[in-house]
């Protein structure tokens, strides 16, 4: 089923991360859509986190919102990466000030037992794919429309701490004690983020970012031996999956938060675009992917918001001449805090677009 939508009038995301030249560096913001827009509060005190999510006239909405009010590259559709564990059949419950609660968490491996699988996207997460088209329509060509999913070490950490956590240790433990069960909880999450992601191209994704944002608790060796075999047979399985139905070639977006230990890695794992936190020098990032073909994308610190526009404005010329203005998206290094003042964020957006 092919969608009619409406011509894309900026492109500037998708060549960027292509690779190809742009007249101007292109922008967004991790987490734009959220607590930090009263909007989106207004919106959050009448709905549950979740019923928003499965609504896709809200989530359209939600996603529009620093749309209509910033002049972004690009809409993120209104989500969570945890919506993955819901279709394995797990209860994710979004406690207000607290975040993510899973009630019952993978205790032992025998858990795994409880896991519905496989899944069917269509009937689990429809609502999803629901809202992305509904989205694309609504933005009518304005800027391009992300897609994404968790990676499957971080929904693998969600699902066995039962939230998030400042050690990781339960499931890190798993990788110790367990390192098969390990593995094969890591491919159950692995098959569903592929169809997943696929469907969400079907539906109107134009590109698909991956969030590994539990990297930052695993060093080198664990990490490339149980959550990069995952990122990259992501990548090359939906890359084979969106080209065999005909849907055109899909930029994909690795964002693996903390993980400076494995820039090398991560730029070789098939992606279009790497994403990297505020912790990693621009510079140090061109060098680990000198003579590769990939863009990357980041890395401005959320806290640097708080500064006075001034300094925003003198930080993102520095960082924008560190990056350089091709193979280049500008982003925050992780998501935009709830506190922040939405005029900061316009700040931001509009020092990069100065350049
Ligand atoms: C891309 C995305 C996410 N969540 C939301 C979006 C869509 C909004 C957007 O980016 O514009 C809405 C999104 N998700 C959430 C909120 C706030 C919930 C509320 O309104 O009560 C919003 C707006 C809730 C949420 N959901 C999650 C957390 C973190 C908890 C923790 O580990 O301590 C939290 C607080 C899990 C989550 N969710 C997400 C990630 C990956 C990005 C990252 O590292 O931040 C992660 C780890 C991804």
């Amino acid at each position: 089923m092919a969608h009619d939508f409406p011509a894309l009038k900026n492109d500037l995301l998708l060549r960027a991360a292509r690779g190809e030249p742009v007249e101007r560096v292109p922008v967004w913001i991790m987490r734009q859509a959220g607590r930090y827009l009263p909007e989106f509060r207004e919106l959050r005190s009448k709905h549950d986190f979740f019923t928003i999510c499965q609504t896709p006239e809200l989530a359209a909405e939600i996603t529009l919102q620093p749309i209509r009010r910033f002049d972004l590259d690009a809409a993120i559709i209104f989500s969570d990466i945890l919506v993955i564990p819901q279709a394995l059949g797990m209860t994710v419950e979004m406690r207000p000030g607290v975040g993510p609660v899973l009630p019952q968490p993978l205790e032992s491996p025998s858990d795994m037992k409880k896991l519905l699988t496989p899944v069917n996207v269509n009937e689990q997460l429809g609502y999803v794919f629901k809202a992305l088209t509904l989205t694309r329509q609504k933005l009518a060509g304005k800027v391009p429309l992300i897609g994404f999913s968790g990676a499957p070490w971080t929904l693998m950490g969600y699902m066995i701490e039962g939230g998030g956590s400042k050690t990781m240790s339960k499931a890190k433990a798993w990788l110790y004690q367990h390192p098969q069960s390990s593995r094969d909880l890591l491919k159950l999450i692995t098959d569903v983020v592929v169809d997943y992601l696929i469907e969400q191209v079907a539906a109107g994704a134009q590109l698909l970012q991956v969030f590994e944002s539990n990297a930052e608790y695993l060093g080198p060796d664990l990490f490339k031996e149980f959550a990069l075999p995952c990122i990259r047979d992501i990548c090359s399985r939906v890359k084979a999956g969106v080209k065999a139905r005909n849907l055109g070639d899909i930029p994909m977006t690795i964002f693996a938060k903390g993980a400076h230990y494995a820039l090398k890695e991560i730029s070789e794992s098939g992606y279009d675009v790497m994403g990297i936190d505020w912790t990693v020098d621009p510079l140090v990032a061109r060098e680990a992917v000198s003579g590769k073909k990939i863009t990357l994308q980041g890395n401005f610190d959320p806290c640097g918001l708080y500064a006075p526009p001034e300094e925003i404005q003198r930080q993102v010329k520095t960082m924008v001449e560190k990056f350089g203005k091709s193979q280049y998206i500008a982003n925050l290094g992780h998501g935009i805090y709830p506190d922040m003042k939405p005029e900061h964020a316009e700040v931001f957006i509009n020092a990069v677009h100065s350049h």
